[in-house]
């Protein structure tokens, strides 16, 4: 791959947020990134607007909002990196339309959610958040009133897509009936068994788990009405986000008995950084377990988030390739030993194309290769060229002339 990028590499500012693994850190430094800033914490929005202005490369999880306000500020941002699973918190089109892909973990923290999840339905079965807490508290309730097995208990699973399936192959292994409710027809795993719909996943379900993403669909998916048509006393375990579930009526249905008891790892609000106060209506119910937003958060699953996503940036950055960018066209690309690469981003209309090959033609530059990927609203056009390094900056002013021209970058 080649070292050498059109802006020097020492001078490309790579900004790290919410304390992303050092692993990502160290993988920067070790591609000859020098300038990589690493904040524990997201960051206010006034100081977020003035850090991303300079930014090259931006690294976030799940707390940073990244809308279409804060990337306008983002003039010189190539590309985002989500090190986490959700990338909710990014306005992707407004991205893509900013000429900026928007790249992802979709599997490193996925046994790490599964793995708390199974736990979490096998203590809330067995009543041991209000165990623990009356413990705590000295009193002792040593009884076995209200304690359940899960072994052939109903574990029901929203959403069954990486996490989801993950859940039931491990809660099956442990002997529970696993059926599931997804808006796609999905191979069952196991003897895990599609719902006849949410209703009547509710309606059997001992355990209900929520792994569906944050979506328009999913905002508030679960409210009073769904908590009624669970089995009275089941418990809810939510570690998909926090937006998904009604939290007023998910405090409410826990104070009444209609659920029994639930695990939520996700809020509607979360604090900014670990020195902030958590406030939820679920504070001080015993029959709760809470966790700060560590479904994920294993050693093992943000070392290899590090690894992952920093991969993927150093890669569209030293490379161009946009191998999985979850929003943008992909495109795979050999290595460019021995010749220029020229990267153009662009509106996808009519005529594009053809503006592009008639600069080359123009400046006499011969095209040793080209590679297309379109999406309804962006294209994404990489040339090889042989060319002196002169040349190449005339092609790329040229390019960056056109009509529709998002972004335009020389590699070397
Ligand atoms: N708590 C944590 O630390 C943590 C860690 C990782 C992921 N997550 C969250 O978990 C979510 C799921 O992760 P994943 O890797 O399994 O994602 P995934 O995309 O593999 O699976 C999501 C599934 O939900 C389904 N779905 C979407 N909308 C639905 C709806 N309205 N009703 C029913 N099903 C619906 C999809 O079809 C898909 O099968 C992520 O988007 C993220 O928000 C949380
Ligand atoms: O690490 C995080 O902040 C988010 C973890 C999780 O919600 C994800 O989307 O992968």
């Amino acid at each position: 791959m080649s070292a050498q990028t059109s802006y020097p590499k020492p001078d490309i500012r790579v900004l790290l947020l919410e304390g992303v693994s050092p692993t990502a850190v160290e993988s920067f430094r070790n591609a000859g990134y020098s300038q990589v800033q690493l904040y524990d914490k997201s960051l206010p929005p006034e100081k977020l607007r003035e850090e991303i202005a300079a930014a090259h490369i931006v690294g976030i999880r799940s707390r940073t909002q990244l809308d279409a306000d804060v990337l306008s500020h983002a003039r010189r941002l190539i590309a985002v990196g989500c090190f986490c699973i959700g990338t909710n918190q990014v306005d992707l089109d407004a991205a893509e339309l900013a000429g900026i892909p928007v790249f992802n973990a979709p599997y490193s923290n996925t046994r790490s959610v599964a793995e708390l999840v199974v736990a979490e339905a096998i203590m809330l079965m067995r009543g041991i958040p209000q165990k623990n807490a009356q413990c705590h508290r000295g009193g002792w309730s040593k009884s076995a009133a209200g304690s359940h097995e899960v072994r052939g208990k109903t574990l029901g699973i929203v959403g069954y897509g990486h996490i989801g399936t993950q859940v039931g192959v491990i809660a099956e292994s442990l002997g529970m009936q696993v059926i599931f409710h997804d808006i796609e027809t999905k191979l069952s795993l196991g003897n895990a068994r599609t719902a006849g719909g949410l209703d009547d996943l509710l309606a059997r379900s001992d355990v209900v788990t929520l792994h569906v993403p944050e979506t328009t669909a999913t905002q508030g998916m679960f409210g009073a009405a769904q908590i009624a048509r669970m089995k009275r006393g089941a418990h809810l375990i939510n570690a998909s986000r926090g937006t998904v579930v009604d939290i007023d009526a998910l405090a409410a249905a826990l104070k009444s008995g209609q659920i029994g008891g639930a695990a939520v790892d996700v809020f509607p609000v979360e604090p900014q950084g670990n020195a902030d106060p958590f406030v939820s209506p679920l504070v001080g119910l015993d029959n709760v377990i809470l966790t700060p937003h560590i479904g994920g958060s294993t050693l093992e699953a943000q070392d290899n988030i590090g690894l992952e996503v920093a991969a993927k940036l150093i890669r569209y950055s030293d490379n161009g390739s946009t191998l999985s960018a979850v929003n943008f066209p992909e495109v795979t690309l050999p290595e460019h030993t021995g010749s220029l690469r020229l990267l153009h981003i662009h509106r996808n209309m009519p005529g594009v194309l053809s503006q592009v090959n008639d600069v080359f033609s123009r400046l006499g530059v011969n095209i040793d290769g080209q590679f297309l990927r379109t999406h309804p609203k962006v294209g994404y056009v990489v040339i090889d060229v042989t060319a002196t390094h002169e040349q190449a900056t005339q092609v790329r002013d040229e390019l960056a002339r056109i009509p529709g021209t998002l972004r335009t970058r020389i590699l070397y």
